[in-house]
Order: C-alpha cells, then sequence, then structure tokens
C-alpha cells in the first residue's frame, strides 16, 4: 500500500524552475531517500507533501488523501522537519514543544523526553538565540515525539555535528524498525545509505532515477574510471555502445555490468591509457555519475 504518492506532479514557477511530472511511489514502512543539488526541487516537492503548496497538475496524497484539500487531517499522522526552520513566537524551546505537543493532543512527553536526552538539546534555551544545529533538535523532537506513521524530513541533519548525526541515524533506524513510512532529503549520501530502502534521484525538477538502495551498492554492476593518453582515445572510447560519462577531456566513467566484463576489457585493450580505477560502489558514485550524466526517467 502506497502511503505517499505524487503522480505526475509539476509546480512550473518559470524559467525552467520547479518540480516538472513528478512521480513517486513510498509504500508502507519504507524508507525513501531524497537527492539532488541545490534548486534541483527537492523542498518544493516535499512542501507539496505537506499541503503547503497545490500542484498546477498532477495529485499528491498521504495515505490515498488529496495533500492540499486534507493538509489538516494528514498533518495529525505526519511528523515533518521543515528545510528552514522558522519558529512561531515563543520564547523558548519548552515553550514550542508544549505548544506543539496541544495541538497534537499529546499528553505524554516520555518520548519527547527521550530525544531530548539523547540529541543532548537544552529546551530551556531562549529560542532566538539557538544555533543552527539547536534549532534542527528541536524540530526533530516535534516532529518525532507524537510517535506519528509517516516521517517527512526536509534535510534533517543540517547543523548537526557528527555526534548528532549518528545519534540522529540510530533514532531513524529505530523508527524506521517500528515500521514507519520515512520520506528524508538529504546532501549527506551516507546517511541515506544508513538508513533508506530506496532513493530517488532529482536534477532540474524532473526525477532522473529511483533505485533500490540495495542495487546500488551491489556488485552487479562495476564503475571504472579510465584515464587515456589522450583526448583522440576518450573521444573514440565515448563512441562505443557503453554507458559512459566524460568526466574531463581524456578521464571517462564507465558502468559495466558483470555479465560483459570481458567484452568491456577486450574493448578497453585496444585503446591507449594510462590508468584503470574501480570506484567503490556507493550512492555519491552513483549521484556524480548519473548527475553528468543526466540520465531521465519521464
Ligand atoms: N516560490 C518560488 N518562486 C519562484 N521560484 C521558486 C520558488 N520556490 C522555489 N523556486 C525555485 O524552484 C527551484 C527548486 O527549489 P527547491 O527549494 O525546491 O530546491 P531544493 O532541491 O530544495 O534546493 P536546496 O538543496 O538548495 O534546498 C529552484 O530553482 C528555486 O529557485
Amino acid at each position: 500500500m502506497a502511503m505517499i504518492e505524487l503522480q505526475n506532479v509539476t509546480k512550473d514557477y518559470g524559467d525552467s524552475r520547479g518540480i516538472f511530472n513528478i512521480n513517486l511511489s513510498i509504500e508502507l514502512g519504507e524508507a525513501f531517500g531524497f537527492v539532488g543539488t541545490n534548486g534541483a526541487g527537492k523542498t518544493t516537492t516535499i512542501r507539496h507533501l505537506m499541503g503547503f503548496l497545490k500542484p498546477n497538475t498532477g495529485t499528491v496524497q498521504i495515505k490515498n488523501l488529496d495533500a492540499w484539500q486534507n493538509a489538516a487531517e494528514i498533518k495529525q499522522c505526519v511528523g515533518y522537519t521543515p528545510g528552514e526552520i522558522a519558529f512561531p513566537d515563543v520564547k523558548t524551546g519548552w515553550e514550542f514543544i508544549h505548544q506543539q505537543a496541544e495541538l497534537l493532543q499529546l499528553t505524554d512527553l516520555s518520548f519527547a523526553n527521550q530525544l531530548i536526552e539523547r540529541l543532548q538539546l537544552d529546551p530551556s534555551a531562549n529560542i532566538k538565540r539557538m544555533s543552527k544545529g539547536m534549532k534542527q533538535k528541536t524540530a526533530i523532537v516535534v516532529a518525532l515525539m507524537a510517535d506519528p506513521p509517516i516521517l517527512i524530513l526536509d534535510e534533517p541533519t543540517t547543523g548537526l555535528d557528527p555526534l548528532m548525526r549518528a545519534e540522529f541515524i540510530q533514532i531513524i533506524k529505530e523508527e524506521k524498525g517500528k515500521g514507519k513510512t520515512i520520506f528524508m532529503s538529504s546532501h549527506m549520501f551516507e546517511e541515506i545509505e544508513e538508513t533508506c530502502d530506496k532513493v530517488a534521484m532529482i536534477k532540474e525538477g524532473k526525477i532522473i532515477t529511483i533505485e533500490a538502495i540495495s542495487s546500488i551498492m551491489s556488485n552487479e554492476h562495476q564503475q571504472f574510471i579510465i584515464e587515456f593518453s589522450n583526448e583522440q582515445e576518450s573521444t573514440r572510447f565515448m563512441q562505443e555502445k557503453l554507458d559512459s560519462v566524460a568526466i574531463s577531456h581524456t578521464m571517462v566513467s564507465v558502468n559495466i555490468e558483470n555479465n560483459i566484463l570481458n567484452e568491456f576489457l577486450a574493448i578497453l585493450s585496444t585503446y591507449q591509457f594510462d590508468n584503470l580505477t574501480e570506484q567503490n560502489h556507493t550512492l555519491q558514485e552513483q549521484f556524480y555519475h548519473l548527475y553528468s550524466g543526466g540520465q531521465s526517467h519521464d
């Protein structure tokens, strides 16, 4: 069952800015990562999920409810951290936490207290004087404290130091273990690798790939960087029917399925090259490959 579903969603801000024909489906209990460069369209997509934006075309649904029309109802079952945290007019972290608890009709703050302790947050601090990391921690506590079945997190670890980021990852793993459906954008590839089942990459407002993390990390394909002896050789190699991307005038990144490895090596032996290195299978490597290659997933 899809808990979060976007079908053909477009929000066109003009000048090729916005999001275009977005299709995403996040199943019950799935942790789904969302990555892309600055301005790629992550926050715009997430704001549609929260019913803050109405799409020009297409449908956005959470638990089969229209995200725009049923925004109030949806908020009761979604924990959300915004990309840009702006607190209402409250003095302290505690005041904000209590105010949000009241809105959620939450009387038991024991989980909030556990999170506060684990994230080493001092909620008595003046909210206006809080550092970016402290504000982020406060937003995380509020998003998670009512134990909602769906978490929508827009770059939740921005501003957290490495220790706190590790603690956050642990918390998210535990939330996933409870069966939560999680949609999380991030610039941190490792945290998506560690927590998510699937990842979608967005580039210039369009989804360029959706893949299982396990398949990205698997050894079904290999990624090589070849440094050719000169530009002519690299240009000639780019004509081969292989999944290649030029990194520089003489360097090429190539994705090779294991079953054509021998064929690839035979082809390569007809070229002059100075260096051949195998890359690790990581989300970061996949991201660079697709971003420079510009594959589309319409
Ligand atoms: N209200 C708006 N009016 C006009 N353009 C907008 C508006 N909101 C966003 N955009 C543009 O839409 C594009 C996508 O922006 P968005 O904030 O969704 O990107 P992002 O992937 O979240 O980026 P970042 O990683 O920097 O947070 C950008 O080109 C942005 O300038």
